[in-house]
């Protein structure tokens, strides 16, 4: 079976009962972080990260701002080199992937694109790199609700529309991994529904799926799964259940013969706390309270079950207030350093019984929105296609060509060796019209990644040295291990720039993709380099270092 006919690209997506034999989809894959860092300068962005990221779900990868959960990414996708540790993908790292564009598909942080190139032409871009039929260019501008737009500039796209467009991305190889960074950022509240609807499906079909967020709303109703990080700390993962502790929750109940409902508890050998409106009973749930009561006749006027706010333990354990054996406990939080088994002894203590105390009044306690069951009325399961040609119609947000910023432009000069992209390093399984080329030195890959052009990463990038902070380009460059050794023996903190610039600052694989995005006209066909620029570029490739140096 060709590769365009299957997973989202199949021609029966819609039918369920061949879904769910999975035939030809897609293959998730697990993702594991072993004891992950990144140092940048004096900052350590991520810290020991240690955890496992499973196929056929949604996991969501949660943390307030500066957390390290894009530097998590990014190394992941082989953008960043970790300073220790390792992140694989099905067992290999990214840029030893033999087809790195058909195994992940990610899109970081806002992407950006030639405004005065049309949607279709842009990702003609991409499926050219990837050695992917054109063809698959409308397919995936269908399944994110862009085939009406396919001609229109980029210039002239709202946010919204730029986000699918990088989905549009991401998904052009159908790929088993999807790595989101912030998806839902700019979307209206239908894309968000939408988008929703899409993830759960992708999980459905088998696939990884990896979403960031810095609000556990946000994600809440379509995760399976959460990762949440803490000033590059790995605070919790497992299930959205497994946040709080069953010892967190007790059942508030009450009735109009108040007397008949404590004598039946009584019979029933449940113990109770009187509150100002009702009793707390612990150790029980609601179901099983509501069967009592049933049992002995006794109308209730409360049932419900209270607790900790979800939000509330997700702050808990980002501040350090609240730590779970599944984590390593926030940076600076009492016991932060102890191993985790040490922690299961002091996890999720302190707010179950205030909760409890204070829902006195039925409906007003801390824990009254608890119960609402994340997938709860949710059109989740909904399938994306359902919503996506509405949200087409998406205000197109200003004329053509009038947006002005594309990342990359003005950049400085690339500072590296690597082999100029031309297409997918591996085109193995792919269509008949695919565009492999030969030429390409085996272990270069493509990231759909960060900026929405191509990064550039190579299968011996982990051997390369590389300069971290801003303002050390000019440094020469050394392995980062040592680096990394110096700024912990030494103990003074690396005077960083006042601004580090992170997000100005280009990386070696931003400067040239862009450079080979450029390197496109507006039909999406690539133009060779003039004689001149070839010599140019020779020259630049000759006197620059020799390591890729810049890249973080
Ligand atoms: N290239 C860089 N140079 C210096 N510091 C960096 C660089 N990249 C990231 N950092 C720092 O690492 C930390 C983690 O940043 P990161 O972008 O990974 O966090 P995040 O969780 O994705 O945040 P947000 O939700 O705001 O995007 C921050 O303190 C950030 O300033």
């Amino acid at each position: 079976m060709q590769r365009h006919e299957r997973g989202i690209f199949r021609k029966d997506r819609g039918d369920t009962a061949r879904n769910d034999e999975r035939l030809g989809m897609p293959e998730g894959q697990v993702l594991e972080f072993s004891g992950l860092s990144k140092r940048f300068g004096s900052i350590l962005a991520v810290d020991s990260l240690t955890a496992r990221v499973e196929p056929g779900a949604v996991t969501g990868f949660l943390g307030p701002n500066g957390a390290g959960k894009t530097t998590t990414l990014r190394m992941l996708l082989g953008l960043v080199r970790p300073s220790a540790g390792q992140v694989t993908i099905g067992g290999m790292p990214y840029a030893k992937l033999a087809q790195p564009l058909q195994t992940v598909g990610a899109v970081l942080e806002s992407s950006s694109f030639h405004p005065g190139r049309t949607a279709a032409n842009h990702l003609k871009v991409y499926a050219q790199a990837a050695g992917l039929p054109a063809a698959r260019v409308d397919e995936a501008l269908g399944v994110v609700g862009l085939a009406d737009v396919a001609g229109r500039k980029c210039g002239g796209f709202s946010l919204g529309m730029h986000q699918r467009l990088g989905l549009a991305g991401a998904l052009l190889a159908d790929p088993g991994v999807l790595v989101l960074d912030e998806p839902t950022n700019g979307l209206d509240p239908e894309g968000i529904t939408w988008m929703r609807g899409l993830l759960r499906e992708m999980a459905k079909q088998g696939r990884t799926v990896l979403v960031s967020s810095h609000l556990l709303a946000e994600v809440q109703q379509t995760v399976d799964r959460l990762m949440i990080i803490s000033a590059g700390r790995l605070v919790f993962q497992g299930e959205i259940g497994d946040l709080t502790d069953p010892s967190e929750f007790a059942t508030v109940v009450d009735a109009p013969d108040r007397a008949a409902l404590v004598a039946a508890l009584e019979q029933a050998g449940i113990s109770y706390e009187p509150l100002r409106a009702g009793l707390t009973v612990r150790g029980v749930d609601a179901v099983g309270i509501g069967r009592i009561a049933a049992d002995a006749g006794v109308a209730l006027s409360v049932l419900q079950r209270r607790g900790p706010a979800l939000e509330e333990v997700f702050f808990g354990l980002v501040n350090g207030l609240r730590m779970h054996p599944s984590g390593q406990g926030a940076a600076g939080a009492p016991g932060a350093s102890a191993p985790a088994a040490a922690l299961a002894a002091v996890a999720t203590t302190g707010t179950a019984s205030e909760s409890a105390e204070a829902a006195g009044d039925a409906g007003t306690g801390p824990g009254a929105a608890d119960d609402a069951a994340p997938e709860a009325g949710t059109p989740d399961d909904a399938a994306p296609d359902a919503t996506m040609g509405d949200a087409a119609g998406d205000d197109p947000g200003g004329p053509d060509g009038e947006a002005s910023d594309e990342t990359g432009t003005g950049a400085e000069p690339a500072e590296h060796s690597e082999p100029e992209p031309t297409a997918a390093p591996d085109t193995a399984g792919a269509d008949d019209d695919a565009t492999p080329d030969a030429g390409e030195p085996a272990g270069a890959a493509f990231a759909v990644a960060s900026t929405g052009v191509i990064d550039i990463v190579t299968a011996d990038a982990e051997a390369e040295p590389e300069t971290e902070a801003a303002g050390a380009e000019s440094e020469p460059a050394e392995p980062e291990s040592t680096r990394a050794e110096e700024e912990v023996v030494a103990g003074e903190p690396e005077q960083l720039p006042e601004d580090d610039g992170r997000h100005e600052q280009q990386t070696e694989s931003d400067v040239a993709a862009d450079e080979f995005f450029h390197s496109f006209d507006e039909d999406g066909t690539q133009q060779q380099p003039s004689g001149e620029e070839a010599e140019d570029a020779a020259s630049d490739t000759d006197s620059d270092a020799p390591d890729g140096g810049d890249r973080r």
